[in-house]
């Protein structure tokens, strides 16, 4: 732990409301909607740095270290006076909530970055992303999947402390599932470059990497690939195949600065469907996913040397990074925010706005050199992150929208249900009474008709199915309504005439006491109006 500097009060603010996640009956009964939000207020993105050691190119250039850790999720940035802007100013301090130091294990950053609760969100429902920004060759693969070499043999050893972030989640992804039996889970992975503006799909790129395009949802209200690829993932070594396959099939390149560089920004996404019964039978599914980007370095192709290709694929790398640059600025500042935010500009914004500024949880890692010669991006990368850092999302739960508005409906219906059955039996009206009685609505014998319902395969159902199925739920609502207002209408009737007796009763025996006090009238007279004033309170 000394290779990490954890600033405590911060870490776990974004975690704190994240944590007192609703009972699944809030959720529910929040609204008919398909998407339930528990949090209040907005969550801030979790943003996490990490510096890498110095590499040996540096080293061998007497590239020196100019950045300095000193605590409280401080980096100290030094020697600033020859950076080209930043004349007069010879150190700057930035804060984020954990700093990890050069000599941090990946463990460390499993451990301590946020991500075990980002996972934890995924499995409950929610969109969760994590991804890593920063200059070429500044770490960002390296945190993510490791050293380049770890998926070049034939058997990859699991037991690597190179594994970067991925691998380590995977695993964690995996006890959790074992831990809760109770709940059935289907898991599904997809693997996407975007490589030159083209968005390739990894577990299946075909001969000649044949481009995907990306789309609207209107239902989903997402951006999404067409026909990307999904694998059915039911062992931990199905969802190790895809990660080793996508590193396999992604595009690398060699530039002055990195001998291994990825030269796309790379989507690799676990889709968690979970299906969990409910203590009233009834069955829920939501869909919760995970991303891990790994966004390709931006670079000064004066730097990297770049020509040809490689030109290319860094103006293309740069003009990406720069519309993301633009959608983060935009949502990082109060008066933009519900502004015009430029996500249709590159296809990794459209694929990112919802983990940016949606309904998701995200955490960023900004990767970054300790090297002097490295310092002017190093200030860029840390200003990005410190304006990630104020973006605010709205995270929330993704379920089917039909089975949503069901189970509200039925649950209404049962609630209405037992209100009725109290006020009939408060009222103690049976059924022949209440035929005579004030009206009371005729559908109570409809109401009582059993509704033959697989609700354990409530997600298999045809559309027509459901449709009918809310039909139903809410003709049996409507009229449960009715007959609510009716019980209370009679309960309020009987109330009145209840008041009624009782005044007259009382008036009745002030009359009697009157007779009884009058000493001289004839006995047979008081016997006569006994009698009467008798017989009137009996039929009261
Ligand atoms: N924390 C670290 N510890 C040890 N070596 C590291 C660390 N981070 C990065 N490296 C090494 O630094 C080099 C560059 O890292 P990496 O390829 O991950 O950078 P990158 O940001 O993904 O670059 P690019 O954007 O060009 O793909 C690699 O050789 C990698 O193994």
């Amino acid at each position: 732990m000394s290779n990490l500097y954890l600033n405590c009060d911060n870490v776990y603010i974004l975690w704190k409301g994240l944590q007192t996640l609703s009972s699944y009956n809030d959720i529910l009964s929040s609204s008919a909607d398909s998407k339930s939000d528990p949090y209040s207020p907005e969550d801030n993105i979790n943003v996490v740095v990490r510096v890498r050691p110095l590499c040996s190119r540096e080293e061998k250039s007497n590239d020196g270290s100019a950045v300095d850790f000193p605590g409280n999720g401080q980096i100290l940035l030094t020697g600033l006076s020859d950076v080209p802007g930043m004349k007069g100013t010879k150190t700057k301090v930035f804060s984020y909530n954990v700093v990890f130091e050069p000599g941090a294990t990946q463990e460390d950053v499993l451990q301590y970055s946020g991500i075990t609760r980002l996972i934890e969100m995924a499995v409950e429902g929610f969109c969760a992303t994590a991804f890593c920004y920063g200059q070429t060759g500044s770490g960002k693969t390296h945190t993510l999947t490791g050293p380049p070499n770890l998926f070049k043999g034939k058997k990859v050893n699991i037991n690597s402390p190179d594994h970067g972030l991925i691998f380590r989640s995977f695993l964690y992804l995996f006890r959790l599932l074992q831990d809760r039996s109770n709940v059935h889970f289907v898991l599904k992975a997809s693997f996407l470059e975007i490589y030159n503006e083209k968005v390739i799909d990894l577990l299946n790129p075909g001969n000649a990497k044949k481009s995907l395009a990306v789309r609207w949802s209107k239902k989903s209200q997402r951006f999404f690939v067409e026909n990307l690829f999904t694998v059915d993932c039911e062992e931990l070594d199905d969802l190790l195949a895809v990660l080793e396959e996508g590193m396999r099939n992604r595009a690398f390149g060699s530039h002055s600065m990195n001998d291994h560089s990825s030269r796309s920004h790379t989507i690799l996404t676990v889709y968690i469907t979970s299906e969990q019964q409910m203590e009233n039978g009834v069955y829920i599914t939501k869909q919760g996913k995970i991303n891990f980007v790994d966004l390709a370095g931006s670079e000064m192709t004066k730097k990297t040397h770049s020509e040809g290709k490689t030109l290319e694929e860094a103006n293309n790398i740069n003009k990406s990074l720069m519309v993301l640059g633009y959608c983060i600025a935009s949502l990082s500042d109060s008066k933009k925010r519900n502004g015009h935010i430029p996500y249709r500009d590159s296809k990794l914004t459209k694929l990112l706005a919802d983990s940016l500024a949606g309904s998701g949880v995200t955490l960023m890692i900004a990767c970054i050199s300790p090297a002097r010669s490295s310092l002017t991006e190093t200030i860029s990368t840390l200003r990005y992150a410190s304006r990630a850092k104020k973006i605010r999302n709205k995270p929330i739960i993704v379920m089917d929208p039909r089975e949503a508005l069901i189970i509200s409906l039925k649950r209404e219906v049962e609630a209405l249900q037992n209100e009725n059955n109290h006020l009939r039996a408060a009222l103690r009206l049976s059924a022949d009474a209440i035929a005579n009685g004030p009206s009371l609505s005729a559908s109570r014998v409809h109401l009582n008709t059993p509704l033959k319902v697989d609700f354990d395969h409530l997600s298999q159902m045809e559309k027509s199915e459901m449709v009918e199925l809310v039909k139903h739920y809410s003709n049996e609502n409507n009229a449960l309504r009715k007959e609510n207002s009716e019980l209370f209408a009679v309960r309020d009737l009987l109330i009145r005439d209840q008041e009624l007796v009782c005044r007259e009763n009382e008036r009745l025996l002030k009359k009697l006491e009157d007779v009884n006090s009058l000493p001289n009238q004839a006995p047979e007279t008081m016997k006569i109006l006994n009698k009467a004033l008798v017989h009137r309170l009996k039929n009261l």
